[in-house]
């Protein structure tokens, strides 16, 4: 994996809070139909800065749709015939760190599954072979460390590092789930890092996550989570994320596909 000159467009997927990207030109539209469903919104074709997007709604627009019963499988692979080779996923997520309070910005490095019955994989059916997939590093490490670049040249409030916790939701998690996520090493949690991650990993494609705290975990604040915290957090923060995805677009466009 590398860096080319052959400018693909880049993928967003935008979860709660990032219904629509302001910033962005938008050149089209398209309802797209894959071999796995529909995806969750059209595509919104558009220009960040020079740089080619391609926005999808994780949840839809309206928001809609909940995280155990997003169409993964079809947002991806509708990413990937739109020509996508490098996925940002932009996700709200609850602080366990105590480093990583509302309005903090995280580039996670590492993420554990605690998702089920949910469509994981593209490998099922009759297949010609079994096909296991290395996912050591399930967040392209060049994405990673270009959105980390722009954070520090933005001057947010950010962590270049965490555990993302995906849990199943919809509804939030007990003070004990959050203990246990944080004894398994987990900085952070949310309900649609998996299986996003994983499906673009099969596809080939690269993938970085780029997250937003809006609250903190249940039982690490002294408060239960209402949704008017997560509002002002998505407030102060997202401007923060949009931020740096103007500054790293150009960059995640010049990214190569994985390697076979
Ligand atoms: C209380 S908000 C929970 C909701 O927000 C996150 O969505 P996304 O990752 O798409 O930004 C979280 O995973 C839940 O789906
Ligand atoms: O506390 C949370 N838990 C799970 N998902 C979330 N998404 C935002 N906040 C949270």
């Amino acid at each position: 994996m590398g860096v080319n000159n052959q400018v693909a467009p880049v993928g967003i997927i935008g979860g709660t809070g990032l219904t629509t990207l302001s910033g962005l030109e938008i050149t089209g539209e398209r309802v797209v139909d894959t071999p796995w469903g529909e995806p969750s919104s059209v595509l919104v074709d558009g220009l960040l800065g020079d740089q080619p997007v391609v926005f999808l709604s994780r949840h839809g627009n309206p928001h809609r749709i909940p995280p155990h019963q997003v169409n993964y499988r079809a947002n991806l692979h509708a990413l990937q015939q739109a020509g996508v080779r490098t996925v940002v996923g932009v996700n709200a997520v609850g602080g366990i760190h105590a480093d990583m309070g509302p309005a903090h910005i995280v580039i996670p490095d590492q993420i554990i599954d605690y998702t089920w019955g949910r469509a994981s994989t593209f490998f099922e059916g009759e297949l010609e072979e079994t096909t296991h997939i290395d996912f050591t590093f399930p967040y392209s490490e060049l994405a990673r460390a270009l959105l980390i670049d722009a954070a520090r040249t933005v001057g947010c409030s950010f962590s270049d590092f965490g555990v993302y916790g995906a849990t199943q939701g919809p509804r939030l998690e007990t003070a004990a789930e959050v203990r246990r996520l944080e004894r398994d090493g987990c900085d952070l949690v949310g309900m649609t890092g998996m299986p996003e991650a994983a499906l673009a990993a099969e596809l080939k494609m690269n993938y970085v996550c780029l997250a937003l705290v809006v609250n903190r975990a249940a039982g690490k604040s002294d408060h239960i989570i209402t949704m008017t915290e997560i509002e002002v957090a998505i407030d102060q923060g997202m401007s923060g994320v949009k931020r740096i995805l103007e500054i790293a677009i150009g960059g995640l466009g010049a990214l190569t596909p994985q390697p076979s």
